[in-house]
């Protein structure tokens, strides 16, 4: 079996920001890292165990582990790197969140208040829209109803318990956004569409997120190979209440709009980030109870990642723990952003240089987590299972 050093020292541990374990409810500031113990040396079990585990992921995320006795194969990352996630048909508040913005648009000679609370934002060569705050421009009921999906879904799916302060944007003919980075906002970009885009009377548009190829591109270039937009970048289509999330550590932007002046056959979205990773507990157990064992396990998986070649991004884990026994019964890897901290020579137990460190990194990183998380031990409870989400943040 094959292991993995990182051998740069301090500076190549793992860097894993630990959520505290508590309720949503309560204030959590976060945790500091665990301090890595110097001199520490590489331990030899868990990555026999890891090496082991044949481990498969369903097309849900969900990781079953397999007993296979006979061969211990190579790590084998648990989950694909997730950097861009599309959810169609998102709310079902999304016609009455369009029907808002028909109704003030519909009369262009009619003049009400809520016309005047938009912003036109143009900063040269770089934005280009018209936005407003949803807060402002809906309806109370409406935007609680729209920001209480999102949560919803930040806090089961991301194991992120806040969103920014949501915009909501127009892009008429000439609007864009050309490439940038926002990732100090938060973990995860949306973009949620309030366009009809079957019926749009423009060309451009689309979310564009360059792709992880050409942000590594001369490790993948091949002499004489041709190379066009969509393999340079993702396009992803706004289509009507879709939910688009990506890492906003990519460069990414909106390609420019052409066409129509009229605001009611626009690019109209909502957007804005994901924050506060934290963990989401529901289902039977007392939270407090559910805390105490979860922070029991993971206090050994933070102590394995110290020791790992360090990866940057966050990977949201979602458990389920049985009721009848308090053991983890599934482990699905729901968004994944992991990539490996450029600059360390990543290798094998023997000091050879591994021929795909990138994904050999990931794997160790993942199982790190899963043989931890396996462990777990809660307590019973007859109420039924019980659900947590826990957002692993690497910085
Ligand atoms: O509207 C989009 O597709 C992307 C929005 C964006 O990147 C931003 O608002 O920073
Ligand atoms: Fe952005």
């Amino acid at each position: 079996m094959r292991g993995l050093a990182s051998h740069s020292g301090s500076a190549g541990r793992s860097g894993c920001h630990r959520p505290c374990a508590a309720t949503h409810a309560a204030a959590r500031p976060r945790c500091p890292l665990l301090a890595a113990a110097a001199g520490q040396q590489r331990r030899g079990p868990c990555w026999q165990r890891a090496g082991q585990l044949r481990a498969v992921v369903d097309e849900q995320g969900t990781v079953e582990q397999q007993d296979d006795d006979d061969e211990a194969g190579p790590l084998q990352q648990l989950s694909e790197a997730r950097h861009v996630i599309v959810e169609p048909g998102f709310t079902e508040a999304a016609e009455q969140l369009r029907g808002v913005f028909d109704s003030r648009f519909e009369d262009p000679r009619k003049t009400t208040r809520e016309r005047f609370l938009w912003d036109y934002w143009f900063v040269e060569n770089q934005y280009c829209l018209v936005r407003t705050q949803a807060a402002a421009y809906f309806p109370k009921a409406l935007y609680k109803r729209l920001e209480s999906d999102l949560l919803a879904y930040g806090e089961r799916v991301l194991g992120c318990r806040s969103i920014s302060p949501i915009w909501m944007s127009y892009y008429v003919d000439g609007c864009a956004q050309e490439l940038h980075c926002d990732s100090f906002h938060g973990p995860f970009a949306f973009v949620l569409s309030l366009t009809r885009w079957e019926e749009r009377a423009f060309t451009g548009g689309e979310t564009m997120i360059l792709n992880p190829g050409t942000l590594n591109f001369w490790s993948g270039f091949v002499p004489g190979k041709g190379l066009e937009l969509t393999d340079i970048v993702t396009l992803v289509e706004p289509r009507f209440n879709q939910l688009t999330l990506f890492d906003p550590r990519l460069p990414h932007g909106v390609r420019p709009v052409r066409g129509t002046r009229d605001p009611m056959k626009s690019r109209l979205v909502l957007h804005g980030w994901f924050t506060e990773p934290s963990p989401f507990i529901e289902g039977a157990l007392e939270p407090e109870a559910a805390v105490e064992s979860l922070n029991a396990a993971l206090d050994p998986i933070f102590e394995e990642l110290e020791l790992l070649p360090a990866v940057l991004g966050t990977l949201a884990v979602r458990l389920q723990i049985s009721g009848a026994d308090g053991l983890v019964s599934h482990i699905g890897f729901l968004a994944d952003t992991l990539v490996v901290r450029p600059g360390q020579p990543i290798t094998d137990d023997n000091g050879d240089p591994l021929p795909d460190p990138d994904s050999a990194a990931r794997a160790a990183v993942h199982h790190a987590i899963y043989d931890g998380l396996t462990a777990a031990q809660f307590p019973p409870c007859e109420g039924g299972d019980t659900f947590v989400t826990y957002p692993f943040v690497f910085e």
